[in-house]
């Protein structure tokens, strides 16, 4: 068991920490347990207000600190991630499930996006367009675009967290980050390390009744971007929010990923890093692989290896040495995949899947093998340990079947066949691809997706560029 000490973080403020002034409180729990851990405190419509005083104050001197500070001030911060990760990821797998081993490399994946974020605030450049007159010149300036309101989910606080927090700080913002409230001692400490080596209220942390929250934040004139990860309703109702108040904002909603597998792929190999993606985190991942559509001269030795793989995970709890998949985030959402399956093998659907303890959010990692098209499985995305298998006869077949689907945002291919390669990468619709492998996401390449996945990127220059705005100047001397 842990001996890390749980306890709910208050809200950061001005670079303080304080208890929150609203009535209401939220117990958060260890999914592995169901037990409560601790009672989370939220801030109040005055505690809203004095945060958005404050992240404008923090904003007019932090637009004026030099690229260089601000890079080795985040790059201070992330060294003190770095010392604290056996910390972090503690209280991470206490409060949101994951197994220590992907709560540690969570910690490091969001070092390493807060790094280069930071390296990159020095490479923020404009440029000189020549000139129409004599003596005159054309130049393309980049400021920082003002405070940030942003808005993280609970299955990767961490790094979900990083890309904004990384992004907006280095680019030369103030952020007031609202975290996840189930998982919200995780992100403080993050935070923490960042605000130790911040001028006060550059960055700041709230957590709140959510919607009470992005209405305070994003209705007043002192927030100038909206970032948002998380489901498609609630980011269709800060979209249009934000619409009104004419905010810019960037959407990540998740994805329902497809995987194409052609008759040539290593089928030992593709089941070895699939099952691993799949079932990371329990299945609940934007970008974890959930569509297979194999070819059929292969399936059959597919679904074999993969089922075979699903039934030999050992799941638990997830500061278990031993442990390969953890639990579900909460109740909600065992409930919700639990009803996903059922319905889906209702539908047709043949289940293939392991045992898992009685007490906590255990859901069992599951294949169901010979979807029907029209079985639930495949439109409604499962954000479980579940996946899916279906038979195709070609590569036409198997790409307008992947992109029947209202999601975007990641894809996986398999196989060597450049002809392939290039009529995937060219028509299957998502905002990221990944061929043999599963790297869809790394600190230097965007992130993001298209149709109902959302829009704008994360990490990457695109994702420096959405914290930043453009002013053209055209002077006569
Ligand atoms: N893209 C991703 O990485 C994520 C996708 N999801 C999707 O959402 C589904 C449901 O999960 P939920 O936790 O119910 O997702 P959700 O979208 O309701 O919650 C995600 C985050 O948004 C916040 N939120 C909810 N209402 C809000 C509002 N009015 N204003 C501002 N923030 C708000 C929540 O507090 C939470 O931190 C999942 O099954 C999955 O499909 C959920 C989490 C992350
Ligand atoms: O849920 C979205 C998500 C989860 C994990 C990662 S990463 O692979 O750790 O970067 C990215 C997006």
């Amino acid at each position: 068991m842990s001996t890390v000490p749980y306890r709910c973080p208050e809200l950061l403020i001005g670079g303080e920490w304080r208890p929150g002034r609203h009535e209401q409180r939220l117990v958060v729990r260890n999914p592995a347990t169901g037990e409560a851990l601790d009672e989370l405190r939220l801030a109040s419509a005055d505690d809203l207000q004095l945060v958005l005083q404050t992240t404008q104050k923090a904003f007019e001197h932090w637009r004026q600190v030099p690229a260089h500070e601000r890079c080795a001030r985040l790059e201070r911060g992330v060294a003190r991630l770095r010392e604290n990760t056996e910390r972090i990821a503690h209280l991470l797998t206490l409060e949101q499930g994951k197994t220590l081993a992907e709560a540690r490399m969570e910690c490091a994946m969001a070092a390493d996006l807060i790094k280069w974020y930071a390296e990159e605030a020095r490479r923020v450049y404009g440029r000189v367009i020549p000139a129409r007159l004599p003596n005159s010149r054309m130049e393309v300036f980049k400021f920082p675009v003002g405070p940030v309101a942003a808005f993280s989910p609970w299955n990767f606080p961490l790094v979900l967290s990083a890309r904004k927090l990384g992004g907006a700080i280095a680019a030369g913002c103030s952020i007031v980050l609202k975290g996840a409230e189930e998982t919200p001692a995780s992100v403080a400490a993050m935070v923490d390390c960042l605000n130790q080596e911040l001028p006060p209220g550059v960055v700041q942390l709230v957590y709140g009744v959510p919607a009470e929250v992005s209405q305070a934040l994003i209705a007043s004139p002192v927030v100038r971007k909206v970032t948002f990860t998380g489901s498609v309703p609630v980011g269709r109702h800060l979209a249009e929010l934000s619409a009104r108040h004419l905010k810019r904002i960037t959407l990540e909603l998740g994805g329902h990923a497809p995987v194409i597998v052609c008759g040539d792929a290593d089928i030992a190999r593709t089941v070895n890093l699939m099952v691993q993606h799949k079932f990371r985190n329990a299945g609940q991942a934007c970008l974890a692989p959930t569509r297979f559509f194999v070819d059929r001269r292969i399936y059959g030795d597919f679904v074999d290896a993969f089922g075979a793989a699903t039934q030999a995970l050992r799941v638990g709890a997830g500061l278990q040495a031993d442990t390969q998949m953890g639990p579900v985030a909460s109740a909600r959402r065992q409930a919700a995949v639990n009803d996903l399956i059922a319905r889906s093998v209702a539908a047709g659907a043949r289940p293939v899947a392991s045992a898992v303890p009685e007490a906590g959010y255990f859901v069992p990692p599951t294949l169901l093998a010979d979807v029907p098209l029209d079985a639930p499985v495949m439109s409604e995305e499962p954000f479980g340990p579940v996946a899916c298998a279906v038979p195709f006869d070609s590569l036409d077949q198997a790409i307008a079947q992947a992109n029947h689907n209202p999601y975007g945002l990641a894809g996986y291919l398999f196989t060597d066949s450049a002809k392939a390669i290039l009529a995937v990468s060219e028509r299957l619709e998502v905002g990221s691809l990944a061929v043999n492998g599963m790297g869809v996401s790394v600190p230097e390449a965007p992130f993001g997706g298209v149709k109902d996945s959302g829009y704008g990127s994360e990490s990457g220059i695109e994702g420096m560029e959405a914290f930043l705005e453009t002013k053209f100047m055209h002077y006569v001397a």
